[in-house]
């Protein structure tokens, strides 16, 4: 998620002035929209990425002297880097799940019998308390009075009395995203549907959750004894019984801050290299460490036959030895809620049909959601050669399938995660985490879980209404701004190039290919035709540098190379001037690149859409929400 320290909403005629408060919190208000994906959170501390403020990062490299004069200036220098294009090796450290094979152990999925939905009594306690529960909380209840009083996890309910679950939950609106677009999604009737007899452990029903706990912010660094009772039993499922496990949980109930605990725990136990960890962005992925999925499958975007795929990991000397030493692979929300920026795949290629044409991407963009979960399944039993699902590996996934709805994609349906054939047979246990960490103001936590439902009562509109103003100290100070659709994001990033009076630069994409593909490729491409440069614009970087340095990174332009006439950014977060020349983009079919785009690997960046602003961590945010509501 993307994380502001001072934030406006903007929604029509419900909010005209700003909110301030608690970033993680308004982050969460944001989520609860449907718009923004939990990912792992950054720390407080943390330099802003909008203002020339305090290196905190380390140089990426020894600094160089800066080569000709930038003609721009912008604050104190910095080792200034020629970039060099993602496609040149990277470190040896950019293969986290390199490992030596250990045949002996390549079954870690656990082959205990699944649990029943509504256990019988013989069953321990703890799995007796994970039954779906039967009542709704009056959170839920549209149009309740307010404020509602709070039971106790352990009485929350969401579902009827023969176990069904709530008629309310189908009335349940989400959007979808970047496109704007929005669909009716009955996701909890989806989820439940999907598990059949499959457990759903949990202190209530997938969705509800109304403990209130504590606001803290910290990070993981006790041991077990810093979990609460839920994290503590999902720690257990996946530490002592070694069984994979999905767990959810709204908005700030920890779901980010177990997993970062799990990851050090398993690590620990099984070595760095035999835990895969992956993320939905590569943004996210850094923050927990980690690389995106289709870098640890190691077949690009995985679109050919499964047979293909496996013959492609067989060629593929490190993406084979991962697939055969990972014993744990932990997956972090959203990879496969909806097509993400998959910003390492090795040697992936774009297609258009998985391109999302509404949001910003092209190259190394996926539809990563049920389908690929499926072959990733499947490509496992037959790289590690192991009847068991996945290939025995222990999966450890999490999300809010609430907080991103996988977008509709016109050329095929659409399927949430858990809806895959695989699913089931992968994850026998999925987790409810019901205590909100993160905020413990019950008004507030009724109005985040009535926005996560998308069902607004009255009084909430009201507490909302009530927090109009304009936000002080914001004099000359434009915030960033989220937008859902990308012709917005445009709009806006186009209004502030136009307010900086400095020579505009422009720097045309080299395209080449036949007309049909060519088009097909232009049509969606992240990298634009003709990127319109100022000093001092502020932009993001969309491809991986490095490890560290990766698609997502904002920077701001400091000025243009004399010598080579190229953009040097300032990435403030890693204290570091950065000249980029251009990247390449292609797109391929059947192995073959039919056509490619060579561009600077930027895009503006004080407007972006919700999706791109995971990970971020921003001063000043205005979140406009009129195509969401
Ligand atoms: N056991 C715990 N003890 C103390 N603080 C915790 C605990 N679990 C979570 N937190 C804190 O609660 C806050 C929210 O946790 P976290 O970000 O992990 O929630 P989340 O479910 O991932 O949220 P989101 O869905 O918004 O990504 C964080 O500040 C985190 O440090």
């Amino acid at each position: 998620m993307s994380h502001a320290r001072e934030v406006e909403y903007v929604s029509p005629d419900l909010f005209s002035g700003g909110i301030h408060g608690n970033r993680a919190a308004i982050g969460d208000m944001l989520k609860s929209a449907g718009n923004s994906s939990g990912g792992p959170k950054r720390q407080s501390g943390q330099t802003s990425l909008l203002s020339y403020a305090k290196p905190t990062g380390r140089p990426l490299a020894t600094p160089a002297s800066r080569p000709g004069s930038a003609s721009g200036s912008g604050g104190p220098p910095r080792p200034l880097i020629k970039s060099k294009s993602s496609t040149d090796p990277l470190p040896a450290s950019h293969t986290p799940f390199l490992k030596k094979a250990n045949p002996a152990d390549s079954s870690t999925a656990s082959s205990k019998p699944m649990y029943p939905l509504f256990p019988s009594k013989q069953q321990p306690s703890h799995q007796v308390e994970g039954v779906l529960s039967r009542r709704l909380p009056p959170t839920y209840i549209p149009n309740h009075s307010f404020p509602s009083k709070r039971r106790a996890p352990d009485t929350d309910d969401a579902s009827t009395a023969d176990g069904a679950p709530d008629s309310r939950f189908k009335q349940a609106k989400f959007s979808s995203g970047e496109d704007g677009a929005s669909d009716d999604i009955n996701v909890y009737q989806r989820f439940i549907n999907s598990r059949g007899a499959v457990s759903t452990r949990t202190g209530v029903a997938m969705s509800t959750g109304s403990g209130v706990g504590v606001s803290t912010v910290k990070p993981v660094t006790g041991g077990r004894e810093s979990l609460s009772d839920e994290q503590k039993e999902v720690a257990k499922i996946v530490l002592e019984e070694h069984s994979s496990l999905f767990f959810t949980g709204r908005a700030g109930t920890g779901k980010s801050y177990l997993l970062r605990y799990l990851i050090k725990e398993l690590r620990s136990r099984f070595g760095r290299d035999r835990v895969a960890v992956t993320a939905a962005t590569g943004m996210a992925a850094v923050n927990i460490d980690g690389g995106t999925v289709h870098s640890f499958a190691g077949f690009g975007l995985g679109l050919e036959p499964v047979d293909v795929l496996v013959k492609k990991i067989g060629y593929n000397k490190n993406a084979f030895k991962r697939w055969q030493t990972t014993k744990v692979l932990v997956i972090d929300e959203g990879v496969f809620c909806r097509g993400w920026i998959a910003t390492d795949v090795e040697g992936a290629r774009c297609s258009p049909t998985f391109c999302m044409a509404h949001s910003y991407g092209c190259d190394l963009v996926s539809m990563v959601d049920a389908e690929l979960f499926d072959k990733l399944e499947e490509v496992a039993r037959k790289v590690r050669k192991s009847s068991l699902p996945f290939g025995g590996i222990q999966l450890v996934m999490t999300g809010d399938f609430f907080q991103l709805p996988p977008v509709p994609d016109k050329q095929r349906e659409t399927k949430f995660l858990f809806e895959s054939k695989r699913f089931s047979a992968c994850v026998p246990t999925s987790y409810n985490l019901t205590t909100a960490f993160r905020q413990s103001d019950p008004t507030f936590l009724t109005v985040l879980d009535e926005l996560r439902m998308g069902q607004l009562s009255a009084s909430s509109v009201a507490v909302l209404r009530g927090l109009e103003r304009t936000p002080p100290g914001w004099a000359g100070k434009e915030p960033s701004v989220i937008y859902s659709r990308r012709e917005e994001v445009d709009r806006e990033n186009e209004r502030r190039m136009r307010e900086i009076r400095a020579d505009e630069r422009e720097f045309a994409a080299t395209d080449s290919g036949d007309q049909a593909n060519l088009k097909k490729l232009q049509s969606s491409c992240i990298a634009p035709s003709t990127l319109k440069l100022k000093q001092d614009a502020l932009v993001m970087l969309i491809k991986n540098k490095n490890q560290t340095l990766v698609n997502g990174a904002l920077g701001k332009v400091v000025g243009f190379s004399e010598d080579s006439r190229l953009p040097i950014v300032r990435f403030d977060r890693y204290a570091l001037d950065l000249e980029l020349e251009q990247e390449e983009w292609t797109l391929e079919q059947n192995g073959q690149v039919v056509a490619r785009r060579r561009q600077i690997p930027l895009v503006l960046a004080w407007a972006t859409s919700v999706h791109k602003a995971q990970g971020q961590t921003l001063d000043r945010l205005k979140v406009d929400l009129r195509s969401v509501l």
